[in-house]
């Protein structure tokens, strides 16, 4: 049995198909990179993994059961921005991560429960480069800073499946090496798997252990929204660079063009 399994997914608003005949299994531990033009329906995704929505057709399940219908501490999300809330302080952003699932009537701990629950968030902090700013504001933080809160917070609960929809797209190249080094350090301690939308090439076959490529296959110019986007790549991803680059280099030239390779001197490898 694998870990994921999409089973002939579809998602429609009214008569706009978004996705269509989505199959897909991934295994514990994998890291994907989502990539495809913008529009073709990514977002919409991971909030079926997420769920946030039900699909119109078909199943998600996970380790051979429905995902559950609502979000929960088995996944965490982190958006491209304002995932955090704005007036808690950077501990009490985390530490109500851990709150939030632990006392459903109120969303608040007390006592030691609560001060065993800020401890936790204190170490998840320290593990994300935010130690020294567990009294700030979300506003008084860098852009680096407040995806650095977020992804402690999406992880301070444990999940076992991570949706991240963009996280780097608004940093400096710079921020994003080292936000690239922290997510690679967090999945291999935690062996998370995640999905991860991207639109820089580079990240996604740097990042991943797979490309996924969503992409419509049937267009039909009379009825743009008749027809949703499937993934129509499954590009495995390992260390033989050679092999990744050839696949790469074969992908039709407007799934290249919807993608934006940074440069190639602002990537580590992995
Ligand atoms: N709740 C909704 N109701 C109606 N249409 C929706 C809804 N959510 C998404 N859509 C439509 O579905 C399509 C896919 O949107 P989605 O955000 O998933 O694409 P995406 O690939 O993530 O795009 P981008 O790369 O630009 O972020 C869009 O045309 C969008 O307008």
């Amino acid at each position: 049995m694998s870990f994921i399994e999409i089973r002939n997914v579809w998602q429609a608003y009214g008569d706009h198909v978004v996705l269509e005949r989505l199959k897909l299994t991934v295994e514990e531990g994998q890291l994907c990179t989502l990539v495809g033009a913008s529009g073709c329906g990514k977002s919409t995704f991971l909030r079926l993994l997420l769920g946030q929505e039900r699909p119109s057709k078909g199943q998600l399940l996970l380790q051979g059961k429905p995902f559950p219908a609502e979000p929960d501490a088995s996944r965490g999300v982190v958006f491209q921005r304002y995932s955090v809330f704005p007036h808690l302080t950077v501990l009490d952003n985390v530490t109500i991560g851990l709150e939030l699932p632990r006392a459903h009537l109120t969303g608040r701990l007390w006592g030691s429960a609560k001060r065993r629950a800020r401890e936790e968030a204190a170490q998840m902090l320290e593990k994300v480069g935010l130690g020294a700013a567990f009294h700030q504001y979300p506003s008084q933080l860098s852009g680096g800073m407040q995806q650095r809160l977020a992804i402690a917070q999406a992880l301070i609960a444990r999940p076992r499946v991570l949706l991240l929809d963009e996280p780097f797209g608004a940093l400096d190249p710079g921020i994003r090496k080292d936000m690239h080094a922290l997510l690679l350090e967090l999945w291999r301690e935690s062996g998370l798997t995640v999905f991860m939308v991207t639109h820089d090439l580079y990240e996604g076959f740097h990042l991943g252990t797979r490309l996924l490529v969503f992409d419509k296959v049937r267009i039909d110019p009379q009825a743009p929204q008749a027809y949703g986007a499937r993934i129509t790549y499954d590009i495995p991803l390992n260390s033989d660079r050679r092999q990744t680059r050839e696949a790469i280099a074969a992908l039709p030239p407007h799934v290249l063009d919807a993608i934006n390779p940074v440069s190639q001197e602002n990537h580590d490898e992995r």
